[in-house]
């Protein structure tokens, strides 16, 4: 890299747009969304899509709900031509759905394009060529007026062809490429020049590319702003943006250019299209959904949505995908796993979504709450204790929490993995043996105020008086153990319900006032439960003191 890129790189002047409006406005309602999968998705992929990928990809935008939808580029192959074809001729265009094809501004490319249209109830017929001044003179070799020339003898081709063909419901969409690298006023009078060849008041869409992103998007914005000022509230005019993404600021190209007045955006699922992608469709709806407006396109199952691109065009997507990548609604880490465990529990069903760390609620794309939570080294008691609790139902009080999460510290300091819920699981029934039968013939009898307890505990007969159960048995491991062992907390909830419903038990135990440390029970019978987990947190003390399991506290 040179060390004064100035020496090669020029900054983008940019515009002086004396009371711009777009920063204080605010979007609440979604614009026209056009897909471009089928054509500049499609023309970048190394293997273009063949027929019945092309159907399978037409098939799914009509699902989401694009009402324009540009299926390809029909001078371009046969391909093309046929499957446009195909729509067409099998009627497989819905009533409320305009196609639109793409021709360059080449006489025999436009002738081939209009006739391949032959017989399409409604069609936008989409003319570009480029404007800016590197393609004026480097790829064309034209002055800005021969330039003009081209725009309107192709523009009038287009209206000829098609107005021979009265029954098509015709619309043109005239794009001059690489808009946001062309002085303004060149832009302008290339799109004047296109709406009087097609005619003052007849639809036309002016297309508004970043053909190659090259600023940021406030730059974009006050581009689109200065058009809309010009062309806005001309008979007939639609201003639509078509933004790329090189600079990796495609998204906020396309939303500030929608606060600067554009009314329709061109774009591809996922972001798929030239170099760094086009527009991600997916990802401007959304957000617009995050801030409570109905984008009009639905992808309340994205996973599927996913699949079918990823398959269309032999390309995956990234796990961090906004929206639709398999990481994004995870938190591995132990604050975030706190804060989403803490806002999920005070959540209730009608609140307004509020969850840290989640900008959506993951079930509105037919996502689960299952992915939300994974455990590794960089994670917490909170996130443990989620996953224990959402998927076997454990509610661990929180200094268990503490406790266990430091056994599970442990283990994932040795393996340096991810540790599933169901690892974790195993793992707190080895710490814990909450199902473990370690009391047998246990009798409790209550005479007035008392309570006595006897069991074998460990093939030894162990028995205590006290003013409960628990109190009772505490007495009779004192007395067989020779320690002290105080009960400082108890809790229980149960799990499942109808014949199947347990009952946990957890007591966090004080041994000879040095030692604290958790017992875990669980049995049909609450009061079974709770001796249960007293008699397995003893067991924890009196037969690991070193475990370890066990946790000193000071
Ligand atoms: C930004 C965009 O995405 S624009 C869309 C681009 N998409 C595609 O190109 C995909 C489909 N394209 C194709 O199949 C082919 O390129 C075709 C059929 C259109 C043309 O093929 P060819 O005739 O072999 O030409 P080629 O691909 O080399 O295109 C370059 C020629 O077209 C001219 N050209 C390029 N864009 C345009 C345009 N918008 N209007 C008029 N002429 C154009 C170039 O100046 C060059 O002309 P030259 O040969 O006289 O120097
Ligand atoms: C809108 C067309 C010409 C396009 O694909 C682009 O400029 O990126």
């Amino acid at each position: 890299m040179l060390s004064q890129p100035a020496s090669k790189y020029r900054p983008f002047a940019p515009i002086r747009l004396a009371d711009r409006a777009w920063p204080d406005a605010v979007l609440t309602r979604a614009p026209t969304w056009l897909s471009t999968d089928l054509r500049d998705g499609n023309q970048a992929l190394v293997e273009p899509m063949d027929a019945s990928r092309k159907m399978r990809m037409y098939e799914m935008l009509l699902r989401i709900g694009f009402k324009e939808i540009e299926v390809g580029f029909p001078a371009a192959s046969q391909i093309e031509y046929d499957f446009l074809r195909k729509l067409i001729d099998e009627k497989l265009i819905p009533d409320d759905v305009t196609i639109q094809v793409m021709t360059p501004a080449r006489e025999e490319l436009i002738a081939r394009t209009i006739e391949s249209l032959r017989g399409a109830p409604r069609a936008i017929v989409h003319v570009y060529n480029a404007v800016a001044p590197a393609w004026r003179e480097v790829v064309f070799g034209m002055t800005v007026a021969e330039v003009m020339e081209l725009v309107k003898g192709s523009i009038e081709q287009v209206r000829r062809l098609t107005d021979a063909e009265p029954q098509t419901e015709w619309t043109l969409q005239y794009s001059p490429e690489t808009f946001s690298l062309a002085e303004l006023e060149v832009s302008a009078l290339a799109c004047e020049t296109a709406i009087a060849a097609w005619g003052e008041g007849r639809p036309i869409i002016l297309n508004l590319p970043t053909t190659v992103e090259n600023a940021t998007p406030n730059v974009f914005a006050d581009q689109i702003e200065w058009m809309c000022r010009r062309f806005k509230n001309q008979p007939g005019v639609v201003i639509s943006v078509h933004p790329h993404n090189d600079r990796g600021t495609g998204t906020a190209a396309a939303e500030l250019a929608l606060m600067a007045g554009a009314d329709r955006v061109e774009g591809c699922l996922f972001g798929n299209g030239e170099r760094t992608g086009n527009l991600d469709v997916v990802n401007v709806a959304l957000n617009l959904y995050t801030q409570g407006v109905a984008p009009g396109l639905d992808f309340s199952d994205i996973d599927a949505v996913r699949a079918e691109v990823e398959y269309c065009n032999q390309l995956p997507v990234s796990p961090r995908h906004p929206y639709a990548g398999d990481l994004v609604y995870t938190s591995f880490s132990g604050s975030h796993q706190d804060a989403i465990k803490k806002a999920f529990a005070a959540r209730r069903e009608s609140d307004v979504w509020n969850i840290p760390y989640l900008p959506i609620d993951p079930k509105d794309l037919g996502r689960s709450y299952e992915a939300v939570i994974r455990v590794n080294s960089q994670s917490g008691k909170g996130g443990i204790s989620y996953l224990l609790e959402h998927e076997y139902g454990l509610q661990l009080p929180r200094r268990l929490q503490i406790e266990f999460s430091q056994i599970v510290q442990r283990e994932m300091d040795v393996g340096g993995k991810e540790l599933t819920a169901q690892d974790i699981h195993a793992l707190f029934e080895r710490a814990y043996h909450p199902a473990q039968d370690s009391l047998q013939n246990l009798e409790t009898q209550a005479t007035g105020d008392e309570v006595q307890v006897r069991a074998i505990w460990k093939g030894q007969a162990v028995s205590g008086t006290g003013n409960g159960p628990v109190d009772a048995l505490t007495q009779a491991f004192c007395k067989a153990t020779g320690c002290q062992v105080r009960v400082l907390d108890y809790h229980e909830h149960a799990i499942g319900s109808g014949a199947d419903a347990r009952a946990m038990a957890y007591v966090e135990l004080r041994v000879n006032e040095e030692r604290t440390l958790f017992g875990v029970g669980m049995h049909h019978d609450i009061t079974f439960a709770a001796l249960y987990a007293l008699a397995n947190g003893v067991g924890r003390a009196a037969l690991a003191p070193t475990s370890q399991y066990e946790v000193a506290t000071a």
